[in-house]
């Protein structure tokens, strides 16, 4: 078995390694929009920052593309927890203004870099830990599922979630995947069929998240369990990532080009956009 497994996805990436030489990462990173803080050498804090919901543009997923390139590089980064700092809600997926009106290159653009950011993510060695602290909607979902181990807070109000179905939208078919990855066949065509939207405890049971906890032991608890999972020897912890993604992950690989089509077709279809439309107007009414 192959043990090369993020090369082989990331050809590029591998370039990039194989010409840089590994240089020591400043303790921690901040931008206006997420903040970086090394913990230990083997492990980080990744947290989201862009109020109000961590909504998802162009620029933003290039951004946070580059910064897993940037963990990628790190070879003693074991594992990385991805928060949110934004109050309530750890992301509301797509900016949803990239798809209403917009230009099919732009659109394009945005599809593509959402297709990297979750070949990055569910395709990473590394051990991701996602620490719910809020709202987990549509492609925050779908990043959510992506990461080894969920934790999200004890707040009824807090949603997780896919409603594409609402809006007319099938849901591509590599989130389909991850879902049914995470949640079995049957309850991921309930879950997307019916747009259902699942408080922690309901998610708990489904198997949706792996843990709830009081907002407060969110961090700490999420620590905890990273420094255990460091513990376990990496390149089997990593082969064995592999083993149970590899199948998965090449679906959307060999397939991008379709998948692009697919999700341009659907979103500039007039139909959509007078749903997306309404859609947004009712966010901004409340
Ligand atoms: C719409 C297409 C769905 C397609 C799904 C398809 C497949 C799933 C897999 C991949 C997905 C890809 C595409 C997407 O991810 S599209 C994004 C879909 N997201 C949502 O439907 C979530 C919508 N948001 C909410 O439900 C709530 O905002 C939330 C529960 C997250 C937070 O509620 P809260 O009451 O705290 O805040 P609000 O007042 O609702 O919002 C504040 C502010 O933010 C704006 N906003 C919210 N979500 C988005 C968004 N996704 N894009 C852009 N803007 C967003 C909202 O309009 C408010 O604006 P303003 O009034 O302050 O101007």
């Amino acid at each position: 078995m192959s043990i090369n497994f993020y090369s082989k996805f990331f050809p590029l990436i591998k370039k990039g390694v194989a010409s840089v030489p590994f240089q020591l990462r400043p303790l921690s990173t901040r931008t206006d929009l997420f903040n970086v803080e090394n913990k230990s050498e083997e492990y980080a804090i990744f947290r989201l920052n862009k109020p109000p919901v961590n909504s998802l543009n162009l620029e933003y997923l290039n951004l946070l593309n580059n910064q897993l390139d940037e963990f990628e590089r790190n070879p003693k980064l074991k594992g990385i927890i991805l928060t949110s700092d934004v109050k309530s809600t750890f992301s509301a997926g797509v900016d949803i203004l990239e798809m209403y009106k917009c230009e099919p290159k732009r659109l394009e653009a945005v599809w593509r870099a959402v297709q990297d950011f979750w070949i990055k993510l569910y395709g990473s060695k590394k051990i991701y830990i996602a620490a719910l602290n809020g709202h987990v909607l549509a492609l925050g979902c779908a990043i959510a599922m992506s990461c080894d181990y969920r934790i999200m807070v004890d707040n009824d109000k807090t949603k997780i979630g896919i409603t594409a179905v609402l809006l007319g939208i099938n849901a591509p078919s590599w989130v389909k995947n991850t879902m049914i990855n995470t949640i079995g066949f049957r309850e991921t065509e309930k879950s997307l069929k019916f747009a259902k939207i699942y408080n922690p405890h309901q998610a708990l049971k489904l198997g949706l998240i792996d843990e709830i906890v009081s907002s407060d032991k969110l961090l700490s608890r999420s620590e905890e369990v990273m420094k255990t999972w460091c513990k376990i020897p990496t390149l089997a912890r990593e082969m064995t990532k592999e083993s149970m993604r590899s199948e998965t992950l090449g679906k959307l690989v060999n397939n991008r080009e379709v998948d692009v089509q697919e999700f341009i077709t659907s979103t500039m279809d007039p139909h959509l956009q007078d749903n997306l439309g309404k859609y947004l107007a009712s966010l901004k009414k409340k």
